[in-house]
């Protein structure tokens, strides 16, 4: 991928078998569906959220402000494997749960002030496969990159990628079960 730096580490080892790290996330977290401005118009977003990380950050994005929630230990657990993985330290993560099929993430860089220049995101997935899209902002000769996240793997972001591209999950016509998404962030300010 040009002008990009994305990877991706499969088959991380975790505490708990995928599935039953899909289940205690899926029962611990406080999830919010959270409404989010776009264009001036509000909308439900279509999937839930929760933000959990170091107690005086916080994190403005699409008109709304999340305050972190305080790392539970399973979080700090799977923030250590991930760091010691990617070299990489975070002090937030931000819990996406697809509820099914229908549920989505809309394209987006993950660009807000409080990332940083250059963020180094890491992202995990548990429970279904779905397809991460990312497409590049000006080069239309580029082809839309489509890459399963299964569960275990980890998909990172680090350099200039999310000036020159944009990333997201379609809702899909094939049913499919939940799909927990955990993307650790490192927060300024
Ligand atoms: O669910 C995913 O894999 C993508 C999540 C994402 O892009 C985000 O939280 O900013
Ligand atoms: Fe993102």
């Amino acid at each position: 991928m040009p002008d990009a730096d994305v990877s991706i580490l499969r088959d991380l080892e975790m505490p708990l078998p995928y599935d039953g790290m899909l289940r205690k996330l899926y029962q611990q977290t406080i999830w919010r569906q959270e409404a989010v401005r776009v264009y001036g118009k509000e909308y439900q977003q279509p999937r839930l959220v929760a933000l959990y990380g170091s107690p005086d950050k916080r994190y403005d994005y699409s008109g709304i402000r999340l305050h972190p929630l305080p790392w539970t230990d399973l979080l700090r657990e799977i923030k250590r494997r991930i760091e010691d993985s990617t070299d990489a330290t975070f002090n937030a993560v931000f819990l996406n749960l697809y509820r099914d099929h229908n549920d989505s993430m809309g394209f987006h860089s993950d660009d807000e002030r409080e990332l940083g220049k250059n963020p180094i995101i890491a992202s995990l997935t548990f429970g279904a496969t779905r397809t991460f899209l990312l497409k590049h902002k000006s080069r239309k000769d580029l082809p839309l990159v489509k890459v399963p996240l299964e569960a275990g793997s980890v998909l990172l972001m680090k350099g200039t990628t999310q000036h020159n591209w944009k990333h997201g999950i379609n809702k899909q016509t094939m049913p499919c079960g939940p799909r927990i998404n955990l993307t650790f962030r490192t927060l300024l300010g």
